[in-house]
């Protein structure tokens, strides 16, 4: 189970590459086997051109490394505070990818102004709150983890799979590595076709109706907005 995992994780990463989300080592991809609870993730600071499902490392939910040679990604307590917080995601991925990082740095979430952003998150993406000096000097990851979940209480992460980190960039989950990066993709997407809308029209929005049609025709008749489950 977990050598299927290293496989699917390391080739999640690399699509990093495919997809032109990431250069040089930024961003990291990771998946969780719910059953065991354990973590494999992105090594730090290794090469995509390198990478190997060898060369990933295994963490439990205390953020111990149970495999592995190399240093887990420094965002992995992040990873792992969602995996802990929002019990439905199977793999989370963080890019600092250029259109959603621009929205991410402005501290702008990212309305639903058109049926591309609707297919995929259920109303606007939104962005967290500026980190304080205290969470800054703490465990930055593990904090930036936490004002995520803050950021969802009264949304719900499975209709929403992504956030954007104040001053940072994107963090988008899904039901595996590869809806993740999915995800990833998306988000990337809707963040430059959203800046030239509002940009050619600053009053542009989507009727709710519309937002339901292509949320709701996707996921399944469950699915609302900003409730728990
Ligand atoms: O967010 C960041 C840096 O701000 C990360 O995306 C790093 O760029 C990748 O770190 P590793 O996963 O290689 O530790």
């Amino acid at each position: 189970m977990l050598e299927q995992l290293k496989e699917e994780v390391c080739k999640a990463n690399l699509d990093l590459v495919k997809h032109g989300l990431v250069i040089f080592t930024w961003g990291n991809v990771s998946a969780i086997d719910r059953e065991s609870g354990l973590v494999v993730i992105k090594p730090s600071g290794v090469s995509y051109d390198v990478m190997k499902p060898s060369d990933m490392v295994v963490l439990n939910l205390n953020d111990e490394v149970v495999e592995g040679s190399l240093k887990p990604s420094s965002d992995a307590p992040t990873h792992l505070e969602l995996y802990r917080q929002f019990p439905n995601i199977g793999g989370v991925v963080h890019t600092h990818s250029e259109w959603a990082t621009s929205w991410a740095q402005a501290g702008r979430g990212i309305p639903a102004v058109g049926t591309t952003h609707a297919d995929y998150f259920y109303g606007e993406i939104p962005c967290t709150r500026k980190m304080t000096e205290a969470e800054i000097k703490g465990e930055y990851e593990l904090e930036t983890g936490k004002v995520i979940v803050e950021t969802f209480q009264g949304l719900d992460p499975d209709m929403i799979p992504g956030v954007l980190v104040n001053n940072h960039a994107p963090f988008t989950w899904g039901k595996n590595a590869d809806d993740a990066v999915h995800n990833a993709v998306v988000i990337e997407e809707v963040a430059k076709m959203t800046f030239r809308s509002l940009t050619l029209n600053p009053e542009t929005k989507m009727d709710q109706v519309l937002l339901d049609k292509h949320f709701l025709r996707k996921h399944g008749k469950n699915a609302y907005y900003g409730q728990n489950k």
